[in-house]
C-alpha cells in the first residue's frame, strides 16, 4: 500500500489535502470551546453582547471548517481516483508484455479481478486515508487533551469506556480482517466460473450441463456471499455497540458533571464542551477502528496488484546495447538449428531437435496428429516462449538478439483460434496495418475469400461484435487471414487457419496467397491437418509426439515416409483428400 501511495500520489495535491484536513480538524476542535464560553459567559451571565460575539465567531469557524472539508474532499477524491486510473494503466500495459506462460500463471480471471475490484479497494482506502483516517488519530489525541484541559475530573469516565471500546474493536477486527482478505480470492473464483460459463455457453447447452454449471456457480456465489455477510455483519455490529458505549459514557459524564455543578465546582458550559469532546473522541475511535478493517483488506489487494506489476515477463529483451537489428534489404528467411523446447515444469521435451531452413518465396508446411507440437513450433517463431537450446533465426538474425517489438514487426500470424476485436471490419484490418488504404483492405479480403460476405454485412464499416461472435467460424478465420496478409511482413504464419474452410475455398485461398506479390517475397508457414493443404509446400515437416519423423516435399515423403503415407492414405480412405 505504502509503495503504491508513494509511487502514485501527487505530492503537492496530497499535501494540500492534508493541510485542508488540519484546518477542518482545528475548526471542529475549536467549536466546543466557543460553545462552552458562550454558555458560561453569555447565557449564564445573560450577556447579550457576548452571545452575539461568540455566535458570530462560531459561524465563521464553522464556515471555515466546511470550506476546508470541501477542499480536502476535492483533493482526496481526485487523488485517490487518479491512483486507480494510474494503477489500471500500469497493470494493463505490464500484462501486455506477458508471455502465454505468464498469463496462465496468474490466470486471466484473476488478472481481471486484480485490475478492477482490487484496484477499487485500493482507491477507496486511499480516499478514506486522505479523508478520515488521518483525521481520526489527530482528532482523538487533540480532543482528549482539550477535554482534559477543560475538565480533568470528568476524564475518569474515559478510563472505563475507552478500554471497553478497545476490546470490542479488537475482537471484531480479529474475526473480520481474515474474512475481508478471503473475499478477494472468492471474487476471483466467481469471475473464473462466470467467464467460463459465458465463453462456453454453447458447449454447456449442447452437453446439457446447464444444471451442473449453475450448481458450480451457485456454490461459489453462496461461498462468497456467506463470507461477505459474516464480514459486514461483524463490522456493522461495531456501530450500534459503539453508540451504546458512547451513550453510556455520556450518562457517566452527566452523572459526574451534575454532581460537580451541584457542588458549584464546575460551570454548565464546561459540561457541554466536555460532552462534545467525548463524542468527538468516540467517533474518532470508531473511524480509527475502520482503518484496521479496510487497510488490511486493501493491503491484500495491493499485494495482489503489486505481484502482477513486479512479475518479470519470462520472455525478456536483451539490453539495448546488445541487440541486433534487421536490415530492410535482407531477404526473408526462417531457420531452426537444433532447437529443443520444453514447457515449464514438463518432464518431456515438447519439440526435439528441429532443423530446417526456408527462404523468401518458399512455403513451409507442418503436419501431424493432434498434440504433436505443430502450434508449439509456430509459437516459437514470434518468441511467445523461450527455447531450451538451439537457435531460431529470422532473416538471418537470432530471434533472441532482436527486441520482441522488432521481431513482431516482421511476423504476421493467424492463430489457430481466430481472435477478432470489437469494432468494425475496418478497425480489425487496421490491426494488421494501420495505414492500409481501402483498396488494400478489399484486396486482402478478396484474397482471403471474405469480400463477398463483408459486402453483404455492410462493407468495411460493418460491426464486429465481441470476439467476432456475429460471424461464423469460417468467416472469422477468413477475416483473421485478411488481417494477417494486409500486414507487410517477412514471415506469414497460418496456424491451422484453413481448417474451418471447405476444400474448394481452401484451395482457392492457397492459390490466391501464392499469387500475392507480398507473400512471394516472404516465407509462409502453414500448419494443417489436411494433406491437400500442405501438398504443394516446398518443405513439409511431419511431427509426431514432438519429434520430426519426416521432412521433405510431398513427393519425397510419399516415397519414403511411412507416417506421412499413413496420414495421406487415412485421408483418402475417409474421402477427405479430394484435392491432394
Ligand atoms: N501452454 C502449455 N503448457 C504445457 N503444455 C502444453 C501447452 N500447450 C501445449 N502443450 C502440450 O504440448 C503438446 C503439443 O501441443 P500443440 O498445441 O503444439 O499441439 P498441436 O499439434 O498444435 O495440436 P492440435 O492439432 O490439436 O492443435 C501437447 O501435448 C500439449 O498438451
Amino acid at each position: 500500500m505504502i509503495k503504491i501511495a508513494r509511487d502514485n500520489l501527487a505530492k503537492w495535491a496530497t499535501t494540500l489535502a492534508v493541510l485542508f484536513l488540519l484546518v477542518q480538524v482545528a475548526c471542529d476542535l475549536y467549536l466546543p470551546t466557543i460553545t462552552s464560553d458562550l454558555v458560561n459567559n453569555g447565557i449564564v451571565k445573560q450577556n447579550l453582547g457576548y452571545i452575539w460575539h461568540a455566535g458570530g465567531l462560531m459561524l465563521i469557524v464553522a464556515g471555515i471548517g466546511v470550506a476546508a472539508a470541501a477542499g480536502n474532499v476535492y483533493f482526496a477524491a481526485t487523488q485517490s481516483m487518479q491512483v486507480g486510473e494510474k494503477l489500471r494503466k500500469q497493470v494493463f500495459s505490464h500484462v501486455m508484455k506477458f508471455s502465454s506462460r505468464d498469463m496462465s500463471k496468474s490466470g486471466d480471471s484473476s488478472l481481471i479481478t486484480r485490475s478492477t475490484n482490487d484496484i477499487v479497494q485500493i482507491q477507496n482506502v486511499m480516499m478514506q486515508v486522505l479523508r478520515m483516517m488521518l483525521q481520526s488519530p489527530i482528532m482523538l489525541v487533540a480532543a482528549c487533551v482539550l477535554a482534559y484541559i477543560r475538565e480533568p475530573r470528568l476524564t475518569k469516565v474515559f478510563l472505563i469506556s475507552l478500554p471497553i471500546l478497545a476490546i470490542v474493536v479488537g475482537v471484531v477486527m480479529y474475526f473480520a480482517v481474515p474474512l475481508f482478505k478471503s473475499i478477494q480470492f472468492k471474487t476471483d473464483r466467481i469471475n473464473l466460473i462466470f467467464r467460463e460459463g459465458l465463453t462456453g455457453v454453447r458447449v454447456i447447452r449442447a452437453f446439457r450441463q446447464d444444471q451442473r454449471e449453475q450448481k458450480r456457480f451457485k456454490e461459489a456465489n453462496a461461498d462468497y456471499t456467506d463470507t461477505a455477510i459474516k464480514a459486514y455483519t461483524l463490522v456493522s455490529f461495531l456501530f450500534p455497540v459503539m453508540t451504546l458505549i458512547l451513550s453510556l459514557t455520556n450518562v457517566g459524564i452527566i452523572l459526574l458533571g451534575s454532581h460537580l455543578i451541584a457542588n458549584m465546582t464546575m460551570q454548565v458550559g464546561n459540561l457541554i464542551a466536555f460532552m462534545t469532546y467525548a463524542t468527538q473522541i468516540m467517533i474518532s475511535f470508531m473511524m480509527l477502528s475502520m482503518v484496521f478493517v479496510f487497510v488490511p483488506r486493501a493491503s491484500a489487494s495491493a499485494a495482489r496488484v503489486n505481484a502482477v506489476l513486479e512479475h518479470q515477463p519470462s520472455v525478456k529483451d536483451l539490453p539495448v546495447a546488445d541487440r541486433e537489428h534487421l536490415a530492410e534489404e535482407t531477404p526473408a528467411s526462417l531457420s531452426f538449428d537444433h532447437v529443443n523446447f520444453r514447457y515449464t515444469g514438463a518432464e518431456r521435451l515438447a519439440l526435439e531437435n528441429l532443423n530446417f531452413k526456408v527462404t523468401a518465396g518458399q512455403t513451409l508446411a507442418i503436419i501431424g496428429g493432434t498434440g504433436s507440437g505443430k502450434s508449439t513450433l509456430v509459437n516459437l517463431i514470434p518468441r511467445l516462449f523461450n527455447i531450451e537450446s538451439g537457435e531460431i533465426k529470422v532473416n538471418g538474425i537470432s530471434i533472441d538478439k532482436l527486441s520482441q517489438q522488432e521481431l513482431h514487426s516482421v511476423i504476421s500470424i493467424t492463430q489457430q483460434k481466430a481472435v477478432l476485436f470489437t469494432g468494425t471490419i475496418r478497425s480489425n484490418l487496421q490491426f494488421g496495418n494501420p495505414n492500409a488504404t481501402e483498396d488494400e483492405m478489399w484486396s486482402a479480403l478478396r484474397i482471403a475469400k471474405a469480400a463477398d460476405f463483408v459486402k453483404e454485412a455492410g462493407g468495411l464499416d460493418a460491426k464486429v461484435e465481441q470476439s467476432g461472435s456475429n460471424f461464423s467460424g469460417g468467416q472469422r478465420q477468413r477475416l483473421a487471414i485478411a488481417r494477417t496478409i494486409i500486414k507487410p511482413a517477412s514471415i506469414y504464419i497460418f496456424d491451422d487457419s484453413f481448417s474451418a474452410l471447405d476444400f474448394k475455398t481452401d484451395a482457392e485461398l492457397r492459390q490466391a496467397l501464392k499469387q500475392d506479390p507480398q507473400l512471394q517475397n516472404a516465407v509462409s508457414v502453414i500448419v494443417a491437418q489436411r494433406v491437400s493443404t500442405v501438398a504443394n509446400a516446398d518443405l513439409i515437416i511431419v511431427l509426431d509426439d514432438g519429434k520430426v519423423v519426416g521432412q521433405g516435399t510431398h513427393e519425397q515423403l510419399m516415397k519414403n515416409n511411412s507416417v506421412y503415407q499413413e496420414i495421406v492414405y487415412s485421408q483418402i480412405a475417409k474421402g477427405d483428400d479430394q484435392n491432394a
